[in-house]
């Protein structure tokens, strides 16, 4: 039996349940449901990960929809209890959601909601860091520092690459792979080139028309280009960096082989999930090549590294907080909220889940729209009208 777990309750007497399996930042997510008659109930467990047992603890048998994390194993199990419990929404607060079982939630008609929009920007920002602090060795070169080993500048001194009119590689060009490819594009003068089931008309617009004013400028223009294989990114960027989600296609999408087509000196950066990335092999190829250099925010088996990566110097690790600023975090926590509370009220789903800037103004009320929600078409859910 499912050990009871620790919550604190917000509107006692609100008519509809909804759990958030952690508490979440900011206040606006808490008044939009309690405001709109639900008791919240948020689970303060120290224990970072919840077990599915722990999960189940918490849908108790009445539950009207859950809040939850990308930590969470929301498959069969957790469905067919929340549906038992009279449940008809879940959300993760995540953009991906490679750790819910989909199919098991169209089965019991149980909506899945995302966040998607409002994390675009800020993880593109971090990708972009982890960029600047490979190439510049940004990491190596404060820990040198505060070992009290700086004697002096030298020549030779913590040398790395020039990113200007060097090419930056996309794979999965989608909002945040597109998001960094314009940072890394019109803020250090990269050209691109970018790979991705789809085109990217916009992105290709954009780099066209940046080259093109620089061209005017009198400076060398950037420019761009679509591969048409990964492989052909892995060789011809000088910096990497993927954003595909997580199935089954991009399961290992940089293996042993694929890491062998990367330049000597190449940067490689996973802000997306880290079994895009086989592990193992990166920690080979980083030591068997020692100019070539990672940044990581996500790895295979979270939280822990594979061994051998954390003694790697030519690797910067971060951990999985590529989204972490206060705007996209309380972001974040609106939609999944408005995600379940939508749901249980019975509205449509919103026509643009790219779009998702009215939920977010802190000033006006949330349309009455579930803001995204994942198995719309095979739950027959409609698209709202505003
Ligand atoms: N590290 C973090 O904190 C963090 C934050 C946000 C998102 N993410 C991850 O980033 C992912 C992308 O987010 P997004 O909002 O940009 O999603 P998105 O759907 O806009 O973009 C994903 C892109 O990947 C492409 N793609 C899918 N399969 C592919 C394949 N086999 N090869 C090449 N491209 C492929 C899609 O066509 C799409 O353009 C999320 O699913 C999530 O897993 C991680
Ligand atoms: O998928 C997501 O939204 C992220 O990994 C959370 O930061």
């Amino acid at each position: 039996m499912a050990k009871p777990v620790q919550i604190e309750v917000w509107n006692p007497n609100g008519k509809y349940r909804v759990v958030s399996t952690k508490s979440m930042p900011g206040t606006r997510w808490i008044n939009l449901l309690i405001q709109q008659d639900c008791r919240l109930e948020i689970c303060t467990e120290k224990k970072t990960i919840l077990s599915v047992d722990d999960i189940l603890a918490l849908i108790g048998d009445r539950c009207d929809g859950v809040i939850g994390q990308l930590t969470e194993d929301w498959g069969e199990t957790l469905f067919s209890a929340l549906s038992k419990a009279g449940g008809k929404a879940f959300s993760n607060m995540a953009v991906g959601y490679n750790n819910v079982d989909v199919e098991a939630a169209n089965k019991y008609g149980v909506a899945v909601g995302n966040t998607p929009g409002v994390l675009t920007e800020t993880t593109a920002e971090l990708a972009a860091s982890l960029s600047l602090a490979a190439a510049r060795r940004i990491v190596e070169a404060d820990e040198f520092m505060r070992a009290g080993k700086y004697e002096g500048w030298l020549p030779h001194l913590f040398v790395g690459n020039l990113l200007k009119g060097q090419t930056v590689g996309v794979i999965g060009a989608g909002r945040i792979g597109s998001a960094y490819a314009r940072m890394m594009v019109e803020g250090f003068k990269m050209n691109l080139i970018y790979y991705d089931l789809y085109q990217s008309t916009r992105l290709e617009k954009f780099v066209t028309a940046y080259g093109q004013f620089l061209k005017a400028n009198g400076e060398q223009p950037v420019t761009w280009k679509r591969a048409s294989s990964m492989e052909e990114v892995l060789q011809e960027a000088d910096v990497i960096s993927l954003h595909p989600i997580l199935d089954k296609t991009t399961y290992h999408l940089v293996n042993k082989e694929r890491l062998a087509l990367m330049k000597k000196e190449a940067i490689l950066v996973n802000c997306s999930r880290g079994p895009v990335v086989d592990e193992v092999a990166l920690v080979e190829h980083l030591r068997e090549n020692p100019m070539f250099r990672v940044g990581l925010d996500v790895f295979e088996d979270e939280p822990y590294m594979k061994p051998g990566l954390a003694d790697m110097k030519n690797a910067v690790v971060v951990p999985h907080i590529a989204s972490a600023s206060k705007w996209t975090r309380e972001g974040m926590a609106t939609l999944a909220a408005l995600n379940v509370l939508g749901k249980i009220k019975g509205y449509p789903i919103w026509s643009n889940p790219n779009s998702v800037e009215p939920f977010l103004n802190e000033n006006a009320t949330p349309p009455a729209a579930c803001p995204s929600i994942v198995n719309s078409k095979a739950i027959g859910l409609a698209v709202s009208k505003l």
